[in-house]
């Protein structure tokens, strides 16, 4: 999975620089996340990216400190960054919390930093992300929006603290389901045994406050990458005609 969906995102970011010069990417956490940007950096076709001009922003952040090898900045770092020459004015990694900010004013920061960066063509204050990742927990959650916690129920900040977090650390940052609904795509990476179960309650209709993965789609398209695993309990009309 992990190396379809890297093939598929150089193919997006080429395209999108070829159109306007710059590519705008949101990634994500986590193992799939993760494996995607290895898969990414060890890709042959990977330099067809022009690595100067991709803006990449974060979905959601461990809030732990700058380095702590718990941070998806971090991790990030390790799989793909620092591999690449990125322009470093283009990578917007969220605030640690060994800086100025508490969780709360870091949400508040990065969501200005996103406004600052939306311009008048973009849909409210984040840029239009041309792709926007999330990994998908075993409990539907996506970035840090776990079901029924108050982040996942925010309608109007584009990035609000979490605390209390099901999942460690307990502390994070997180984009809010309008700003990941601002992206032109939005890409959900799920895959192994334990991710089956929640990609087919996201799939089957649920709310998404039960169940966050299933509010989190793009304004021109919405892409699930699953593995065999994590697409083994999904009602046989969602299998594409060729695997059915
Ligand atoms: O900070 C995080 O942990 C991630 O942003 C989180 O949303 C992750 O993407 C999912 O929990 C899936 O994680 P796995 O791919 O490791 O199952």
């Amino acid at each position: 999975m992990a190396q379809a969906a890297a093939a598929r995102l150089i193919t997006k970011i080429v395209d999108a620089q070829a159109a306007r010069g710059f590519a705008s990417v949101v990634l994500t956490g986590g193992r799939n996340g993760n494996g995607l940007l290895a898969a990414l950096a060890a890709a042959p076709a990977r330099d067809a990216i022009d690595w100067a001009h991709l803006d990449l922003w974060w979905g959601d952040e461990r809030f732990l400190p700058d380095g702590d090898p718990e941070r998806n900045y971090t991790q990030a770092k390790e799989a793909l960054l620092d591999a690449v020459p990125l322009d470093p004015a283009r990578v917007h990694p969220m605030p640690a919390s060994d800086g100025p900010y508490e969780a709360d004013a870091a949400a508040e920061a990065y969501a200005a930093e996103l406004a600052n960066a939306a311009g008048p063509e973009d849909h409210g204050p984040v840029p239009t992300f041309d792709v926007l990742m999330l990994g998908v927990g075993p409990d539907t959650h996506v970035a840090s929006l776990f079901p029924e916690l108050p982040a996942v129920r925010e309608t109007e900040r584009t990035v609000v603290g979490v605390h209390g977090a099901p999942k460690p650390p307990p502390t994070r940052v997180t984009l809010t389901l309008p700003a990941i609904r601002a992206a032109r795509e939005v890409w959900l990476l799920a895959a192994g045994e334990d991710k089956a179960k929640a990609a087919a309650i996201a799939l089957s209709g649920a709310g998404e406050i039960q169940a966050p993965a299933a509010g989190a789609y793009g304004r021109s398209r919405t892409l699930w990458l699953l593995d065999t695993a994590a697409a083994s309990q999904l009602p046989p009309e969602l299998y594409p005609p060729a695997v059915a």
